[in-house]
């Protein structure tokens, strides 16, 4: 138990909910503010996550960020002593039964089933290569649109096809059509939630129909596996686990790489000796084909530029939260049962104590190094590391290499947009406006 001898984070001055607001109307804007005036440990009280029956709420509304490798490895290190579940109700308000949403075996067996889908299990590089090939050919041509919308489009039906590749066409156009309704942030809060719920309320209805024909149907999409486990006595994927599970893995597969996608194309539209560099190293080959598995590994600058992207512009300022559930040494402070834990990769990933020359754009850095999950932060980390780290990289690459093989477009001389909320994740205000050249 904390005691009063226990030093706490040094908290801005302002009111709970000035800090809230603040903290929401600009993430990143407001923990650098703290960042300056208290250093790497700090505490923004973002309220409580409605756990007042099992925490202590004074503590509970103080959100604890941390930003230093050290630092992050102790908290990720305290597993036993931590909930990923409690804390990540602030993401997962409507995916109330997914794997965010659950802590200890269940999480360890619910990833273990979702796993084979996104490492390798299927060939979803064909599938992206013809919706490119598809997407990029209706993008305008000779005059500026905001790239957001079309990739948000394509992620969709990518994500669609990898999740519920068996659904009959028209409801997989249909999904595809609805997921976009869910991030952006032309959309208010009770927009996306109804939206939220339409979609949930569309796979549930699909279960029954799905379950009746599980034999004629394939099992190679990640909704028709998860109805396997559940037809195999896995008691644990209820009808309503399956939606929300499936809704889940909709939502974060087409957002995060969306919004990423879109700053990668805000730096190197602005940035013509990275993108000469990129077509040098990607060349003519992925224009008409897709890339193979065993060329991955060659393009060495293309994942080095989205590492580049994904550190200088991580999809939140919240990407790891753990709720404490005993008290924790951080530094000089110990932090209170009842906190919750964040690992900021936006603070760390900016910071010239963690990286050399931090506010330029230089995908050399991550060329032939290894990635150290303590120091480059953007899918979190520990045993709740982001479940489509690896889809989300291949899809992105093969993207870009075909983007950059297929498209020219006009540098942009205005200068990098600021980032802004569009629903749980970070993206560029502008929606990242591109023009193709005819
Ligand atoms: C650029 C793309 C992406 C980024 C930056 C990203 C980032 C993250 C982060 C920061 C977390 C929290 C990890 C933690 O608590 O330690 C996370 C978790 C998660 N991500 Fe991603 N993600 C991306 C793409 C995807 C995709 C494509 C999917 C699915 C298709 C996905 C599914 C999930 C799931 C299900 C979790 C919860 C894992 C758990 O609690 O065990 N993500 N992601």
């Amino acid at each position: 138990m904390s005691t009063t001898h226990d030093r706490l984070p040094p908290t801005p001055v302002e009111t709970p909910e000035e800090q809230r607001a603040n903290f929401f109307t600009d993430p990143f804007g407001y923990v650098e503010k703290q960042a300056a005036e208290h250093g790497t440990v700090f505490s923004i009280d973002l309220g409580s996550l409605g756990n007042e029956d099992t925490v202590d709420v004074e503590v509970n509304g103080r959100w604890v960020f941390v930003s230093r490798p050290h630092q992050i490895r102790a908290m990720y290190s305290a597993v036993r002593t931590t909930s990923g579940a409690e804390a990540n109700q602030v993401f997962f308000g409507t995916m109330e039964e997914s794997v965010g949403y659950i802590d200890g075996k269940a999480h360890r067996r619910r990833r273990a089933q979702l796993h084979p889908a996104f490492s390798g299990g299927k060939d979803y590089i064909a599938i992206i290569q013809q919706a490119v090939d598809r997407h990029f050919a209706l993008w305008p041509r000779g005059k500026a649109f905001p790239v957001f919308e079309e990739l948000q489009k394509l992620t969709s039906e990518v994500i669609v096809e990898v999740v519920c590749g068996n659904f009959a066409a028209e409801d997989r156009a249909t999904l595809t059509g609805m997921l976009p309704r869910t991030e952006n942030a032309k959309y208010t809060v009770d927009q996306v939630i109804a939206a939220d719920k339409e979609i949930r309320a569309f796979v549930e209805q699909r279960i029954p129909g799905h379950l009746a024909k599980s034999d004629e149907i394939g099992q190679d999409d990640v909704f028709a596996s998860l109805l396997r486990h559940a037809a195999d006595g896995d008691g644990s994927l209820t009808g309503e686990v399956v939606r929300d599970e499936v809704f889940s893995l909709l939502y974060t597969g087409f957002s995060t790489t969306a919004n990423s996608l879109s700053w990668v194309f805000a730096e190197i539209t602005r940035r013509p000796e990275v993108l000469a560099r990129l077509r040098a190293e990607v060349g003519e080959r992925f224009r008409d084909r897709p890339l193979r598995r065993d060329e991955f590994g060659d393009l060495d600058y293309l994942e080095a530029t989205i590492s580049e992207t994904l550190r200088l512009h991580p999809v939140s300022a919240l990407n790891g939260v753990r709720l404490l559930k005993e008290p924790l040494r951080i530094d000089d402070y110990v932090i209170p049962a009842g906190s919750i834990l964040v690992h900021c990769a936006y603070l760390s990933q900016r910071s010239a104590e963690v990286y050399d020359q931090p506010e330029e754009f230089r995908p050399e850095r991550f060329v032939g190094t290894q990635i150290d999950p303590y120091v480059f932060g953007a899918f979190g980390g520990g045993q709740r590391t982001c479940v489509g780290r690896g889809y989300a990289r291949a899809e992105m690459k093969m993207i870009l290499a075909m983007a950059i093989a297929g498209l020219d477009w006009e540098q942009s001389e205005t200068p990098l947009p600021a980032a802004k909320q569009q629903g749980i994740f970070m993206g560029p205000e502008d929606h990242a406006v591109i023009t193709l050249l005819p």
